[in-house]
């Protein structure tokens, strides 16, 4: 494949990135199977959730367990640039709250891809009582729904002027404090509107309810949001049946606090005890009480013929021998993993179909339409449809893969190469956003990686 053609947007790259310089890497699958006992890094959602908050709350918080990759350096970019002090030793950081006030009340922010730090800052500028912001991004990000929690905002009182039609970013934000009162917000875009808006609303002028249209997409992302906004102070009620949260006026106290490792980092570690019926154990995890929806792949694992053992503080997967497919998955739950199932299912014994995560599309890339076409170059049988696809499982012909920039596509295509040689993914640097050092810890656990720069020697 000729490098040219991939898209990639080095500029969302931060200092925390990896292989920006790099065009592909070639993947040699490990020795028989995969046998492992590891740790992985903080939750990149509790990461950004922390930080924010912790921005906003009066006095000190240390925050430990961060991840360290584009989506957070972004975060604490944007908050520095808001006059926050955020002292970053290795994965703590110290961050002297700023009492829902930001010190510094002008400028640019930019935001990088991180449809986090995209939908959880708007809401903590429009709370201030005054100041103004342009706030830009990635392209991929400005291709992302944001108009349903802008346009929430500007009913409520911030002042939004959209550089480009139709288009997310960049756009203008003049604060002048937020309305309290009720909201309605679409559930079937992005939860992200709904968390939010949900941690800045402690800063309203009066108290603030959210009505939820339709179904939340993967919903548990709402939970780990008022988790933390209750682990910080400020207590949302729930009701309605979900569909509704009504956020008091409060201030959020700062704390110390230790982050949950980033569960969807998780899941494709324990794809590949899947994938090569070896045994993988994550330590730190603790299934029965995480709020990260991801941890739903483990039963999907399991309805595949894995031995998944949930202990108190760790996560065991041993693959079995042959991979069962035959069933169906309703994704909107946990939609991050549709493209890990879908390669896992690229070796099972029967098709699997993905459904109910049409809003993946609006992802860091369209990730129903990559996935089909990606997999179509290694001449897999899929039937894409508006909100999933189903996978006929066939023995995969090698070839090099685009991930579309997308940090999730260049992870879950990479699993691929457990089972057969020949894999290359284009544009690996794109892992990043999320997981900086996934080619290294690919390598430690048997691969043969060999990079290419994007010259192509
Ligand atoms: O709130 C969060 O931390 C996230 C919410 C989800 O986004 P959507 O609700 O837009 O699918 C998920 O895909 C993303 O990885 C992280
Ligand atoms: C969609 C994702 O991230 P975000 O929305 O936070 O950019 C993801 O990590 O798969």
């Amino acid at each position: 494949m000729e490098n040219k053609h991939v898209e990639r947007d080095l500029e969302s790259r931060s200092p925390w990135s990896l292989h920006g310089d790099k065009g592909k890497v070639s993947l040699q699958s490990p020795e028989g199977k995969v046998e492992a006992v590891l740790t992985v890094s903080g939750s990149k959602s509790l990461t950004n959730r922390a930080l924010i908050i912790a921005a906003l709350a009066e006095g000190t918080s240390v925050i430990e367990g961060i991840l360290r990759s584009d989506d957070s350096f972004w975060c604490i970019d944007a908050l520095t640039r808001l006059g926050i002090k955020l002292e970053v030793d290795g994965n703590k950081v110290t961050v002297e709250g700023g009492g829902g006030l930001f010190p510094l009340v002008g400028g640019e922010l930019y935001v990088g891809a991180a449809g986090t730090v995209a939908r959880f800052l708007p809401g903590a500028l429009a709370v201030q009582p005054a100041g103004a912001w342009k706030i830009t991004g990635s392209a991929a990000l400005a291709r992302r729904p944001l108009s349903p929690l802008l346009d929430a905002l500007s009913d409520r009182g911030a002042e939004i002027q959209m550089e480009k039609e139709g288009s997310s970013l960049p756009y203008l934000l003049k604060a002048r404090g937020l309305q309290g009162g009720n909201v309605i917000l679409p559930g079937d875009t992005s939860s992200q509107f709904i968390s939010g808006l949900a941690i800045a609303a402690p800063y309203a002028r009066e108290p603030l309810t959210i009505a939820i249209k339709d179904e939340v997409v993967q919903q548990q992302y709402v939970e780990m949001t008022l988790d933390m906004m209750a682990a910080f102070g400020v207590v949302p009620h729930v009701t309605n049946g979900g569909q509704a949260i009504v956020i008091p006026n409060g201030a959020y106290r700062g704390r110390s606090i230790v982050l949950e490792p980033d569960i969807s980092a998780c899941c494709y570690f324990w794809a590949l005890a899947a994938l090569t019926g070896g045994t993988v154990k994550i330590e730190g995890i603790h299934a029965a009480s995480t709020r990260q929806p991801d941890i739903e792949l483990l039963g999907y694992l399991e309805l595949m013929g894995c031995m998944v053992t949930r202990g108190e503080d760790f996560v065991e997967v041993q693959g079995p021998e042959v991979l069962r497919g035959g069933f169906t998955a309703n994704m909107k739950s946990c939609s991050d993993q549709t493209l890990t199932l879908a390669v896992l299912a690229i070796f099972a014994d029967a098709p699997v179909s993905l459904t109910g995560a049409a809003h993946i599309r609006k992802h860091e890339c369209d990730r129903i339409s990559a996935i089909c076409e990606e997999l179509g170059k290694l001449s897999i049988t899929v039937d894409e449809k508006p909100d999933g696809l189903t996978v006929y499982p066939e023995t995969p012909v090698p070839a090099t893969l685009d991930p579309h920039d997308d940090h999730r596509m260049a992870m879950a295509l990479s699993l691929i190469s457990s089972r057969i040689d020949g894999i290359s993914i284009a544009n690996p640097g794109c892992v990043s956003k999320t997981l900086p050092d996934y080619y290294e810890r690919l390598q430690q656990l048997g691969f043969g990686i060999t990079f290419e720069t994007w010259g192509g020697c």
